[in-house]
C-alpha cells in the first residue's frame, strides 16, 4: 500500500507525500499541503505538497539542464532505462493500484489493469521509439526543377526540450506514462503535474522511474491544485510542449499557451448508433460495458445511444437486463459501479438527471445516490431539449434517443461540440463504413464500444475534444521536431553503382 518499504522515501509524514525534483523527494517551502479526499468515504486520505512558483521555476531550470545531457544519450540507452522503469513499475503494480482505489475509487482489478497496461505502454514506446527515431530522410536537390544534384539534405527528428505532462484523475498512471514515455524516448525532459485525485499514485509511478536511474532533474513531479499552480506551469517560458488530458480546462490552456505544440485530449459525448439489423445482444453488451465501466468516468464512454425506433424496445430491455446485474458498491470489493470521483461531480450528474426527469424522460431505474455512489440509470425517450442529450455526465447515467432515420443519428453525433469517438452496430458493413465516414469524430468503432486502447492505436479528439493525436506512434512524432542538415557540394555529383 502507499508509502510502504521502497516507497518510504517519498513520505513526508503520516499519509503525506513529498514532490520530486532534481532526483530528490522534497517538502515544499510553502509549508502547505493539499488534501486528497477518498471518494468512497468523503474523508481526506492523503496529502501532497502545495508547491510554490519558485519550486516550479527550479523544476523547469533543472529539466532544461538535464535535457541537454539526455538528448546526447544513445537511443538504445534511453530505451534500456525505459524498460527498467516498466519492470520496476510492474513489480509494484498491486501497491500502486491500492492508491487508485483510495484516491479515485477505481475498483482493485481495474486499478491493477491500469498499472500493468502502463508497463506495457512504456516498453512498447521504447521499442517503437528506437525504430522511428533511428530513421531520418535523405533528399537530393535535383529532384526539384532547375537544380543540379549538388545539395544533399539530411532530415532528422530532434527533441522539443521540456514537456509538461498533465494527466486527468481517471487514469493518473496510464495517462501519465502515455505522455512521459514518448517524451523520454524522444530525448525530452518532463514535468509531471499529476491530478490532485490520483496524485499519490502518480508520485509512486515517479518513484519507480527514479529507481530506474534516469538522470537527475530530467523528470520532476510537481503537486498542487491545478487551479493554483496550473497557469504557472502552462504559461512558463521554459515549457516547450504541453500534453494534457482532461476537461474544458484544456480549452482555456490552449488559449494561454505560447508558440508551442499542444497535445490535448478532452471530453467526449460518444454516440452509439444502433441500426435495425444490428446484433442487439452484442450492442447491449457493448453499451453496458461502454456506458458504465468505471462508473462512466471515461472520455471514451458511450454517452448517448441513438437507436432506430423499430428495435428500441428490444434493445432497451436487453440493456436493462444487463444493468440489473451490475454490482454497486465500494472499489475494494471490485464492484462494477463505484463512487464517482467527487461530490461536485456527483452533484453535476444529479443536475442532469433532474433536468431529464422534469422534461419527461422515461426512467427504467429509480434515481438512487448515497454520497458519491450513484446507482446506474438508463434514461429513455430523451429529447434534444434535455441537457443530458448533449452534456457529458462522467457518471453511470446513459440517455437513449429513439431515431426514425440513420441521418438523425449522424446529425446528433455531428451537432455536438465534442467529437472524440462514436460507435455503430449493424450487420451491413457497407452501411457501417458510410455512416462511420459521415460521423465527424476522431474514432468510430464498428460493432464495438468506444475505447482508447490498445494504446498503439491513433487516438484523437476533434472540435472541443482535443488537439493533435495520441497513441504511441503519434505521441512520439508530436514530441519531436524536424532538423535539416544541407551539404553543399562544389559541383553536381551522382552516386554511381
Ligand atoms: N478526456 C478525458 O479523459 C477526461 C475528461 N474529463 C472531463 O473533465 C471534467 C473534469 O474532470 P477533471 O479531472 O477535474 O478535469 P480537469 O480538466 O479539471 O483536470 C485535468 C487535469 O488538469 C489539471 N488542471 C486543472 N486546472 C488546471 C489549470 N488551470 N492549468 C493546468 N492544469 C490544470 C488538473 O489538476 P487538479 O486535479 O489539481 O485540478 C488535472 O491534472 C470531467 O467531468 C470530464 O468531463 C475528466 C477527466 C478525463
Ligand atoms: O481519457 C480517458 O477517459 C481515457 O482515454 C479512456 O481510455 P479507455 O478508453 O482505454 O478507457
Amino acid at each position: 500500500m502507499a508509502g510502504q518499504n521502497v516507497f518510504n522515501e517519498i513520505l513526508a509524514g503520516e499519509d503525506t507525500f513529498k514532490f520530486y525534483t532534481d532526483g530528490e523527494w522534497k517538502t515544499s517551502t510553502s509549508g502547505k499541503t493539499v488534501n486528497i479526499i477518498n471518494p468512497s468515504t468523503l474523508k481526506p486520505v492523503f496529502k501532497v505538497q502545495a508547491c510554490t512558483q519558485d519550486e516550479v521555476n527550479k523544476c523547469v531550470d533543472s529539466a532544461k539542464a538535464a535535457q541537454k545531457i539526455w538528448a546526447k544519450t544513445p537511443l538504445w540507452k534511453r530505451a534500456e532505462t525505459l524498460h527498467r522503469f516498466a519492470a520496476i513499475l510492474r513489480e509494484h503494480s498491486v501497491s500502486i493500484a491500492g492508491c487508485l482505489v483510495k484516491e479515485i475509487a477505481k475498483c482493485q482489478k481495474d486499478s491493477v489493469t491500469e498499472v500493468v497496461r502502463s508497463c506495457d505502454l512504456i516498453s512498447y514506446t521504447a521499442e517503437e521509439g528506437i525504430r522511428i527515431l533511428a530513421q531520418g530522410k535523405f533528399l537530393v536537390s535535383d529532384s526539384f526543377p532547375g537544380n543540379e544534384r549538388n545539395k544533399y539534405c539530411l532530415e532528422s527528428k530532434i527533441p522539443l526540450g521540456v514537456i509538461l505532462a498533465i494527466p486527468p484523475f481517471n487514469y493518473p498512471v496510464n495517462l501519465a506514462v502515455s505522455k512521459i514515455a514518448p517524451a523520454l524516448i524522444t530525448g525530452n525532459a518532463v514535468i509531471l503535474k499529476p491530478p490532485t485525485q490520483g496524485a499519490v499514485a502518480g508520485l509512486h509511478l515517479i518513484h519507480c522511474l527514479h529507481l530506474a536511474g534516469f538522470p537527475k532533474g530530467l523528470v520532476s513531479a510537481i503537486t498542487g491544485k491545478g487551479s493554483e499552480i496550473g497557469d504557472l506551469l502552462t504559461m512558463h517560458p521554459g515549457i516547450n510542449c504541453i500534453s494534457f488530458t482532461g476537461g474544458d480546462t484544456g480549452i482555456s490552456i490552449s488559449k494561454k499557451a505560447g508558440m508551442i505544440p499542444l497535445q490535448m485530449e478532452l471530453g467526449g459525448k460518444d454516440a452509439c448508433i444502433v441500426l435495425e439489423d444490428a446484433d442487439l445482444d452484442l450492442a447491449a453488451s457493448n453499451i453496458v460495458k461502454g456506458g458504465y465501466s468505471y462508473s462512466g468516468q471515461r472520455c471514451t464512454a458511450v454517452k448517448v445511444v441513438c437507436v432506430m425506433e423499430s428495435v428500441a424496445d428490444t434493445l432497451v430491455s436487453a440493456v436493462n437486463e444487463k444493468v440489473k446485474k451490475l454490482s454497486v458498491g465500494m472499489p475494494e470489493k471490485n464492484c462494477d459501479i463505484t463512487p464517482v470521483v467527487s461530490e461536485s461531480s456527483a452533484n453535476f450528474i444529479q443536475g442532469l438527471v433532474e433536468d431529464a426527469k422534469e422534461k419527461g424522460a422515461t426512467f427504467h431505474q429509480e434515481w438512487k445516490r448515497e454520497g458519491n455512489l450513484i446507482w446506474p440509470l438508463l434514461i429513455d425517450h430523451v429529447r434534444p431539449d434535455m441537457r443530458i442529450a448533449w452534456e457529458e455526465p462522467f457518471g453511470p447515467v446513459l440517455p437513449v434517443i429513439r431515431i426514425k432515420t440513420i441521418e438523425e443519428g449522424i446529425h446528433h453525433c455531428n451537432a455536438n461540440n465534442f467529437a472524440l469517438q462514436g460507435c455503430i452496430f449493424t450487420r451491413d458493413i457497407n452501411k457501417a463504413i458510410m455512416i462511420s465516414d459521415a460521423m465527424e469524430s476522431g474514432t468510430i468503432q464498428i460493432n464495438g464500444a468506444p475505447a482508447r486502447g490498445p494504446d498503439h492505436f491513433p487516438f484523437q479528439g476533434l472540435r472541443d475534444s482535443g488537439i493533435g493525436s495520441q497513441g504511441i506512434i503519434n505521441s512520439i512524432n508530436i514530441m519531436c521536431k524536424v532538423k535539416s542538415t544541407v551539404i553543399n557540394l562544389p559541383g553536381p555529383s551522382y552516386t554511381m553503382g
